[in-house]
């Protein structure tokens, strides 16, 4: 009864047509409802022939019953109002289709590492605690006597440069002094992290540190290789997250503004070929992404509540604060992933991001299109997107 079946999602748009299966929200284990109870609440309107959990948030099920009168019973009865036999909880309800085995399989079929050498990306490195307990401790209660800045789903705080989300850059000419005493220690410790090649310049000069509360993500991204140098560290507090590395085809790639805000799961961004890959960074880690893992993978945390991580499920913690340290670029990136860099002239979508960075961010959801369209309303130069870019 009880087993994740992603085999179904809901009906979007304005079809909503009648079928047995009904893909319902707000309701689920997360949220306190056992699969058993589901059964017995929906069980009065016919048959139910099995109720699954719809994804890993632990918020939305499936309810399967034998005949679609009975799920639209259901239906009529339960969406958008309050239902008796579940403690008066609204549920918001849409019915189900199956989707193609393929893309079940990619998301169900999708291991974990632990390790970074078993992750397999070049260039990624962790060391799990890097700090101790009591380290956190401190750290987390620096940052929360400092100043937050509220983006649309979670919390940030900027040192040494902003960081500016409208063009995911710096402005390297407005520093806002050195990083706080309280990061010193890390500073030093991450001279000696195994990975850092010997003659570059290690000294890291912007903080970003991210709040993000439980089921809260991060779009698939790339950090702009002109904003910053090759070695990117990100220390986990308060709790844990599976971070994604996902690397797309030739010819499929998109401008780092392009990938900035919330993309729908849906999004052919989001489904197209690529190849992925997952680590589990918990509490006090550090990760460092460099050379190919930094300049050719996308990194990308799901939203969601529960991450699978082997057999297990693990429920995020109600926060995850994370410390992103970097160096702000002085010239030009030479990277050889070219493919991906903004720095230099073979990057096929210079023109694109002349005319993404001037609209304004967050964008909603369903503005992204606008984002790969020739058609951008409110910009006044109007290119033709490249080829990578045209299909999304
Ligand atoms: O939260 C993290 O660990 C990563 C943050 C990140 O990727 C970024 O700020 O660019
Ligand atoms: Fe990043």
């Amino acid at each position: 009864m009880n087993m994740m079946n992603s085999r179904f999602s809901r009906h979007t748009g304005l079809k909503n047509e009648p079928t047995p299966n009904l893909f319902v929200a707000n309701c689920g284990p997360a949220v306190g409802m056992s699969f058993d109870n589901i059964e017995s609440a929906f069980g009065i309107f016919g048959k139910v022939v099995g109720v699954h959990a719809a994804d890993e948030t632990g918020t939305r099920v499936i309810v399967c019953f034998s005949e679609v009168n009975a799920a639209q019973a259901a239906f009529k009865a339960l969406n958008s109002l309050p239902c008796a036999d579940l403690g008066g909880r609204i549920m918001h309800i849409r019915y189900s289709v199956l989707r193609p085995l393929q893309k079940v399989h990619k998301d169900v079929l999708f291991p974990v590492s632990l390790l970074a050498s078993d992750l397999g990306i070049p260039g990624i490195y962790l060391v799990h605690d890097f700090i101790t307990v009591e380290e956190e401790k401190r750290l987390l209660a620096e940052v929360d006597n400092r100043q937050w800045r509220s983006l649309s789903k979670r919390r940030v705080q900027h040192y040494g440069y902003e960081f500016l989300y409208e063009t995911r850059n710096v402005d390297s000419k407005h520093c806002l002094g050195e990083l706080p005493s309280f990061v010193s220690n890390i500073l030093q410790k991450i001279l000696s992290f195994p990975g850092l090649g010997g003659d570059q310049n290690k000294e890291m000069d912007q903080l970003t540190v991210n709040e993000y509360p439980c089921g809260v993500g991060l779009s698939p991204h790339i950090d702009t290789h002109s904003a910053f140098d090759e070695f990117i560290f990100s220390l986990s507090t308060a709790g844990p997250c599976i971070m994604e590395f996902r690397r797309y085809p030739e010819g499929t790639w998109c401008h780092p503004t392009a990938s900035v805000n919330e993309i729908h799961e849906d999004s052919p961004l989001l489904s197209s070929n690529f190849t992925r890959k997952a680590i589990f960074l918990p509490p006090r880690s550090m990760l460092l992404m460099s050379g190919e893992g930094r300049y050719a993978w996308h990194h990308y945390i799901r939203h969601r509540k529960v991450d699978p991580v082997g057999e297990k499920a693990i429920r995020r913690s109600s926060r995850r604060v994370s410390f992103t340290f970097r160096k702000v670029r002085e010239g030009p990136c030479c990277c050889p992933y070219k493919q991906y860099c903004d720095s230099q002239p073979e990057c096929r979508n210079q023109q694109v991001k002349q005319n993404i960075v001037q609209s304004s961010l967050p964008l909603k959801r369903s503005s992204l299109s606008n984002r790969y369209s020739p058609n951008i309303k409110n910009n006044e130069e109007k290119v033709k997107p490249c080829e990578c870019c045209a299909g999304f």
